[in-house]
């Protein structure tokens, strides 16, 4: 669990990206945070894992306040992927996805190994193994990025606008594989977009953002859905935007079971809400 307390930060230029910002991400479970540009996703993302350090309040990741560890241990016990894949160009593949387990001690075999079965978990062929980022097309290089972030085993990852730069069809595709792996390995994702589309498929918990890192809302899909909290939800989720409005279908899903179907204003199935105890509205998304 990571826990936001009344965190704050203010750049030395006087700039305050986030004030006062309080939440729980729950583990094993999806959080997005969603918002403008300069709403403070970023900031509140790298936050952390100590790339940037608060001015005011707390964070803790089970417990533990992250101000009292050591900042290059902490972030090779968590997962980061950005939009740009941050790959090193003159490194392959299988070196770019094994490079930290190495630095962490793993043998260099072993590393390998475990960088071609990422390489499987994340849908890449294991040919490409040996190429070069700039080989590779930007989905593909999105995914050994994926890869990359997965390599420590961590409990935590965070994600910033990764599927940001591809087009839409990729976008799909990397959506529905994030949804696969997080099926199969449950970490706590923390991720980052502001495309409130992105952001219901694969959030079990949403929170959209205002400029100063303000919640204006966080829930469940279907809780915001349901009920924005007010016009800016509203509007940010598009409920009054028509053709590509969100929606969940009350006729159809297996009621019984919690399940309810999130389509949009086409009739198209993008997903399915399921409400669990908690915060947790899990779903394995269909399309029509
Ligand atoms: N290093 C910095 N120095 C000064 N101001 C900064 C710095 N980094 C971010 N900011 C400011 O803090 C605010 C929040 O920035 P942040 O990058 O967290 O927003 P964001 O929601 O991630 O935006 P985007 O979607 O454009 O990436 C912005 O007003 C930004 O200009």
């Amino acid at each position: 669990m990571i826990t936001f307390e009344g965190v704050s930060k203010r750049f030395p230029d006087g700039s305050v990206a986030v004030d006062d910002f309080s939440l729980t991400i729950p583990s094993r479970s999806t959080t997005v945070l969603v918002g403008s540009s300069g709403s403070g996703k970023t900031t509140l993302l790298r936050m952390i894992n100590r790339m940037v350090d608060p001015t005011g309040g707390r964070i803790l990741i089970d417990d533990e306040d992250v101000a009292g560890l050591e900042p290059v241990k902490l972030r090779r016990r968590i997962g980061y992927v950005m939009q740009n894949s941050g790959l090193l160009p003159h490194r392959t593949v299988i070196d770019n996805v094994a490079t930290v387990p190495i630095l962490e001690g793993v043998k260099k075999s072993v590393a390998h190994e475990q960088a071609l079965r990422l390489l499987d978990t994340v849908g890449l062929d294991r040919g490409l193994a040996k190429r070069y980022p700039a080989q590779l097309s930007g989905g593909q290089q999105q995914r050994v990025g994926v890869a990359r972030g997965l390599a420590v085993d961590p409990n935590i990852l965070l994600m910033d606008e990764p599927f940001g730069a591809v087009d839409p069809l990729v976008r799909d595709e990397l959506q529905q594989e994030l949804l696969r792996i997080q099926r199969e390995l449950s970490k706590t994702v923390v991720f980052v977009t502001h495309d409130i589309d992105e952001a219901f498929l694969l959030g079990d918990q949403v929170v959209i953002l205002r400029t100063g890192g303000v919640i204006a809302q966080a829930g469940t899909p279907a809780e915001i859905l349901a009920n924005p909290a007010d016009e800016f939800v509203a509007s940010f989720i598009g409920a009054d935007r028509g053709k590509r409005s969100l929606h969940v279908d009350a006729e159809h899903g297996d009621l019984a079971r919690g399940e309810r179907v999130l389509v949009d204003g086409t009739g198209r199935v993008v997903g399915i809400l399921r409400d669990e105890p908690g915060i947790a509205s899990s779903h394995g998304a269909a399309s029509s």
